[in-house]
């Protein structure tokens, strides 16, 4: 199937597989990825990649895995195992992490591109305190990205009002994927630290994630194509 060179991706959050599929079938592969995170997968497993895979679609499996270096090697090897296009860790599980992730998908010869969540989208200020980083999001942003490029990684998850500055330090090529999308008619939801698509698009961000404003849209091809024409207006 032809693929349009797309940033798109849209996240499936969604507890039964058939739900996911269903919504899968009113997408098209050739107009954006996919996203499988946490709940799905946990209910489902791999079935879930399986089904998007033989629909055409392109996964972004979405674990965030954080944990001893050995365990996330082998959680990621696993992961590209399953032929997935894109799979994360947290940056703040620190370079010896991060470094044997990468290590083990070069020894396998495996293409999945790796990237690292710096500060999820849902984390102001305040939120970082609570975790005893005194700091605001973007000086936070731009060490654990400067860590994870130093680490190997293809680029960070990150959010859209951090692009600009990641492009400066990063360079263009690593790859800045950026939850906390919404639509200029949307609520954040969740969200702290969102942006429009069409903002995220001129800052440099090379792919944008969207859930809900597309998969609770009435109709979600509509609701993509409008964010489509946000982006290239
Ligand atoms: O920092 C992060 C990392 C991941 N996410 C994920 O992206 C989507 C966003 O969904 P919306 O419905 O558009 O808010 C969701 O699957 C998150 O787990 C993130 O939001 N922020």
């Amino acid at each position: 199937m032809p693929r349009l060179d797309t940033p798109l991706i849209i996240a499936l959050d969604y507890p039964h597989l058939d739900q996911a599929l269903a919504m899968a079938d009113r997408l098209d592969p050739r107009r954006c990825r996919v996203k499988v995170g946490k709940e799905l997968f946990t209910r489902t497993g791999p079935q879930v990649l399986e089904a998007l895979h033989a629909r055409g679609f392109e996964v972004f499996l979405d674990l965030k895995f954080h944990d001893i270096p050995n365990t996330v090697a082998g959680a990621v090897e696993a992961a590209a195992d399953h032929g997935v296009w894109m799979v994360n860790v947290h940056a703040s599980g620190g370079r010896r992490m991060m470094e044997a992730a990468r290590e083990r998908l070069e020894k396998r010869q495996l293409t999945t591109h790796l990237i690292a969540v710096t500060v999820l989208t849902s984390m102001a200020h305040e939120d970082l305190v609570e975790v005893g980083v005194d700091a605001e999001p973007l000086p936070q942003v731009e060490r654990l990205a400067a860590l994870a490029q130093r680490s190997g990684m293809s680029g960070v998850v990150c959010s859209a009002q951090e692009t600009a500055a990641l492009r400066a330090l990063c360079g263009d090529t690593f790859m800045k994927v950026t939850p906390g999308i919404r639509p200029s008619v949307s609520n954040d939801d969740d969200q702290r630290r969102t942006q429009t698509p069409a903002r995220a698009r001129e800052a440099g961000s090379t792919h944008l994630v969207i859930g809900r404003p597309v998969t609770q849209a009435s109709e979600p091809m509509s609701a993509l194509a409008a964010i489509e024409q946000e982006m290239y207006l």
